[in-house]
Parts: C-alpha cells; structure tokens; sequence
C-alpha cells in the first residue's frame, strides 16, 4: 500500500488517519495536507503524522485521499494537476463528486476510485463502498479496499450506487446518533437521571448492533422477539408508526441522496 497522503485533515480525514495508525500503519508511511496550520499543528501533535504541501505530498505518496469539502475541490484539483500523472492513485472520499470529474480535471489516464467511508473508521468499524472511475484498474481498487478493509467492511459498488450508498452509510452515524440522543430524551422525560439514561441507551445500541451484525436473524424478527403480545413494546411501536416514523426515515434518506446528486452537479461544467 505504501505511503498515503490524506488531502484535507477534517473529520472524515482524521478518522481515516487515526484508524490507519490504529491499525497498524506507521506515522511515518501517512502524511496529510491542511489549509489551516493550527488544525496541521494539532494533528501533528496527536498523532506524529507529518503535515506537508501538497507538492510534497504527491512526491512521496502511493495513494492520494481527497478528503476536503466537495465545496472545496476545484481549487484543490488545479493544485495537484501539474503533479499528478498516470503512475499516481487519488482517491475521492467526497460526496456527490463523480470521478468524470477529476478525470476532466486532473491530466490524462490518472487512476481515480470513489470511496464513501464513515466516521466508525475512528473505531475500526467503518462501513466503506468503493467504485473505479475509467482509468483505475483492479489493482487499484484492490489497493484502495485493501486500505479501508484495515478500517472496517468495504463493498464494491457501481459508481451511480454512490449517491445512495452516501445518503445511507455515509451519514448513515448520524442517524443513529439522532437516535440515541433522542431516546436519551426520553430517558429524562421519565424522571432518569441524564447518566442512567446515557447508560441504558448506548449499551442497548451496542447491543443490538452486535445481534445486527452477527446476521443470523433478520432485524424483523429481532424486533418481534422484543414485542410481546399485550406488552409495553407494541405500545411503542404504534407511536412510531402512528408518527410515520418509518416514512420519515424514508423521506430522510432520499433527501440526503438528492443532496449528493446537487453536491455533483455543481462541478458538471
Ligand atoms: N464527515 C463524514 O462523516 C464524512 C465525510 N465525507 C466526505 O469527506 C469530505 C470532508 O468532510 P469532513 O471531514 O466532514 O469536512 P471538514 O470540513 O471537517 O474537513 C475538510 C478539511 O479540509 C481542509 N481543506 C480544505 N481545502 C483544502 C486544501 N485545498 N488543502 C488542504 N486542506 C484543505 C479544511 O481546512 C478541513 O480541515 C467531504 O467531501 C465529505 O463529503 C465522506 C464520508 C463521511
Ligand atoms: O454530510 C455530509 O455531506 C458528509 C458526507 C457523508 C457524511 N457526511
């Protein structure tokens, strides 16, 4: 795999690196570039990774990771386009930006694969879909997977699944997090103090995720098995379905897949 260069240290690129270092790669095989020297300092500082320019970066890295805003990509693109040709590897973590994109930009036949990671790669337990762009092969995508399997689970995916595959893992955390907080809330609601609730919440969530992903139930009947005939469950599901619930999650993800196709279409030119 090589060196790898993560271009834009935010959230997404901290959790790339962090879990990079936590699984095993060395500080000095990964590198990152970053506008803002104060966030460069503290990455530096946390985890003795080396911040460079972006020269320095395509120089001595395999894999380069576009990790920046999709806001933010087209003066990025200017700057590695002198320096980047069809030996090197970038790899777009970032929604909504096709790889036709950095393909018009970036000089002829230089190898780009589309990933959509989450944030779990803090925690090894990332959820990652990877789709080649016109000039990246089977070794690179091999290269690219090879890289996030180090982090959690990766899927191959058709680029046009990428919106979707945004909408639904990508931000896929947040919702969950939404929940929790909000299943929290009704822990205070009902008199718990803040930290019982916290407590009860989250073991419950980690829980019920390691039933999902021991896969040997389907979550329909997972969730039956806690709904007893007459009992408080069915209760509470009626809530939720009388609150559309199920639609609103519906609603929810087709807009944040609508979102990513927006995020695209602004760079189709
Ligand atoms: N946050 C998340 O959960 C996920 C984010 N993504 C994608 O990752 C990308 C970054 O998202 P976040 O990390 O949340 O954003 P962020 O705003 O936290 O990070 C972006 C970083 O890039 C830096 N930056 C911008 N332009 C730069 C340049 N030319 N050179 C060097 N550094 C530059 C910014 O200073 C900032 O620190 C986005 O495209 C997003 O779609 C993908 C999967 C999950
Ligand atoms: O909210 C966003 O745009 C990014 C992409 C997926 C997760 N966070």
């Amino acid at each position: 795999m090589g060196t790898i260069a993560v271009l834009g240290a935010g959230k997404i690129g901290e959790a790339l690196l962090s879990g990079l270092i936590s699984a095993g790669k060395s500080a000095e095989e990964l590198l990152f570039t970053e506008r803002h020297p104060e966030r460069a300092a503290e990455l530096t500082e946390r985890y003795g990774i080396a911040s460079v320019g972006v020269t320095e970066a395509a120089k001595r890295a395999e894999v380069l990771v576009v990790a920046v805003k999709p806001q933010d990509i087209e003066p990025l693109l200017a700057e590695l386009a002198p320096l980047v040709g069809p030996g090197s590897l970038v790899v777009s973590l970032c929604a909504g930006l096709p790889t036709t994109l950095y393909e018009r930009r970036l000089p002829d036949a230089v190898p780009v694969v589309r990933a959509m990671p989450n944030t779990p790669m803090l925690v090894g337990e990332a959820m990652s879909a990877v789709s080649p762009g016109r000039y990246a092969t089977a070794e690179h995508v091999r290269t690219v997977e090879d890289m996030l399997r180090s982090v959690g689970k990766v899927v191959e995916v058709p680029e046009a699944q990428q919106d979707a595959v945004t909408a639904l893992s990508g931000s896929g955390p947040a919702y969950f997090f939404y929940l929790v907080e909000a299943m929290i809330d009704a822990g205070i609601l009902l008199g718990l103090p803040r930290a019982v609730a916290e407590q009860l919440i989250v073991q419950s969530a980690v829980g019920a995720a390691k039933m999902l992903a021991q896969g040997s139930e389907h979550p329909v009947l997972l969730r039956e098995a806690v709904t007893s005939p007459a009992g408080t469950t069915i209760n509470a599901i009626r809530e939720l379905e009388r609150h559309g619930v199920r639609a609103a999650l519906l609603a929810a993800i087709e807009a944040a897949r609508d979102r990513s196709v927006e995020l695209g279409r602004a760079h189709e030119a």
